[in-house]
């Protein structure tokens, strides 16, 4: 198990934080090349998707290993306090860069523990640059951690976060949404990419 020390470490023992037994597995080969997009999973999904107007499009890039680069710019529909980001949907824009390292491993997963620290006031108009990694697998579950930083990758910490992901079959999809949007998601072309990354037949 290795760590990037550009991501502060939380310390202590959270269910966030992986056992001394979990490893680091090798990036599937499918997964996008480090440097390239990793596209969105659902035109629909408020963080990363490109069909809401209030959405936050969080830009996601894979990083080395089992790492990526995401960015976002605040924008006046995402305030809390006059002129700050809401605390809550910063934690949303983590849930889903955090969550974009299962395309790394080609394993789709949803998230069962998200903590976040919040550091420092985001305003409007800023851009939030986050860098992201598993930390260790073990069995279904995935061990990750970010941090955010103002302006530039190496801006001043904003917030840092870690969280807990568990890999589920496709059928935790398809079984539990709304039948009307799993079935029209079907046909969206950023799930198709989704499920042909994954190597899973939904
Ligand atoms: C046509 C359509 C195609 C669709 C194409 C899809 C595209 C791909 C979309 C991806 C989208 C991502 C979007 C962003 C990420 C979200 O936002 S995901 C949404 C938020 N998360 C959820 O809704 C999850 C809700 N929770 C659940 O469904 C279930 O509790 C879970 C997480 C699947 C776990 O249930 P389970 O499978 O029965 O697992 P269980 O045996 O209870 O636990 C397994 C292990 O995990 C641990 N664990 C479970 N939950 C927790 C927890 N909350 N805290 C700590 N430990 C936990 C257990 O202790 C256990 O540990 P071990 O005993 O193995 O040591």
């Amino acid at each position: 198990m290795t760590s990037d020390a550009a991501i502060p470490s939380r310390g202590g023992l959270l269910p966030t934080t992986p056992p001394a037994d979990a490893v680091l597995p090798e990036r599937n080969p499918n997964a996008p090349a480090p440097g390239q997009p990793i596209p969105s999973h659902y035109t629909r999904c408020f963080v990363c998707g490109d069909d809401h107007d209030a959405g936050l499009r969080l830009e996601v890039i894979a990083g080395e290993g089992l790492s990526l680069t995401g960015s976002f710019t605040v924008s006046e529909h995402h305030q809390g306090a006059p002129g700050l980001a809401h605390g809550g949907l910063l934690t949303a824009a983590f849930d889903d860069a955090l969550g974009s390292l299962n395309w790394l491993l080609s394993a789709p997963a949803v998230t069962g523990r998200l903590e976040t620290d919040f550091r420092r006031p985001v305003p409007v108009g800023s851009t939030l640059h986050i860098r992201a990694e598993v930390v260790g697998v073990k069995g279904r579950k995935v061990f990750t951690k970010a941090v955010g930083r103002l302006g530039s990758a190496d801006g001043p910490v904003a917030l840092t976060a870690a969280a807990l992901f568990i890999q589920v079959p496709i059928e935790h999809f398809t079984s539990n949404g709304r039948p009307e949007d799993v079935a029209k998601a079907r046909e969206d072309r950023a799930v198709r990419r989704s499920v042909e990354n994954l190597e899973v037949n939904p």
